[in-house]
């Protein structure tokens, strides 16, 4: 066991969200969505902590030892393990929505196609599709959901920068894109993040086919 953890942190809890991180991975690896150690899983462990995967690490094939702790600026806490090259897009998600306990970023073909394909738009507008609504607050296939696509870069602070924009321009955000590289969303719990997504998966999906078939 790699991880010591703050006494406020029972080793029930910590052990409960590593688990349930393994599981969504397994899940996820097994559709395909994180090919060759991409992507990355996290949960909310506290006001000041997430579990976040090491990096690095087979996603289908995650046990608890994969798992660490780390504090709301991204920095290990209570282990030398390295957390994911990510982690600032997780510890973001929570600062801003106090409400987020799961964040997911995967790297499923549809997903890396269609940044390329929306990154010069900027962003992928859905519109029209009645999965929308698996979308938190879309209660109707008339609403319009924008998914932006930022560029991608090694340098985590740029991102953070360019979500910080998106969202202090007044923008709503469920979701984006990185050009090149995958999607994040996230979720009040782990069922409302994997619906978000497995939705966007299939709209994006959706999205592709119509430029195709046109
Ligand atoms: C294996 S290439 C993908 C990585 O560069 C990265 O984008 C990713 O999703 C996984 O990084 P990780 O540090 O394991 O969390
Ligand atoms: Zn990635």
């Amino acid at each position: 066991m790699h991880q010591k953890l703050p006494d406020t942190i029972p080793a029930t809890l910590f052990a409960a969200r590593a688990d349930a991180i393994a599981d969504a991975a397994r899940e996820l690896a097994l559709a395909g969505w994180t090919p060759a150690t991409s992507s990355n899983f996290s949960m909310r462990v506290d006001a000041d902590h997430a579990a976040i995967t090491i990096s690095g690490r087979d996603k289908g094939k995650l046990g608890r030892d994969d798992i660490m702790l780390v504090d709301m600026q991204g920095l290990a806490v209570g282990t030398d393990a390295r957390p994911s090259a990510e982690t600032a897009l997780h510890t973001q998600v929570y600062r801003r929505w106090p409400e987020a306990q799961v964040v997911l970023h995967t790297h499923s073909r549809t997903q890396s196609v269609a940044s390329r394909l929306f990154a010069q738009d900027g962003a992928v507008r859905l519109e029209g599709w009645e999965l929308q609504k698996a979308i938190t607050g879309h209660t109707t296939h008339e609403s319009v959901l924008e998914i932006p696509v930022f560029p991608n870069t090694q340098h985590m602070p740029e991102l953070v920068e360019r979500v910080d924009a998106w969202l202090d321009a007044g923008k709503p955000l469920a979701a984006y894109l990185i050009n090149g590289h995958g999607i994040y969303t996230w979720g009040r719990d782990m069922a409302e993040a994997r619906r978000h997504l497995e939705a966007l998966e299939f709209l994006l999906g959706c999205e592709l086919d119509l430029r195709a078939y046109s």
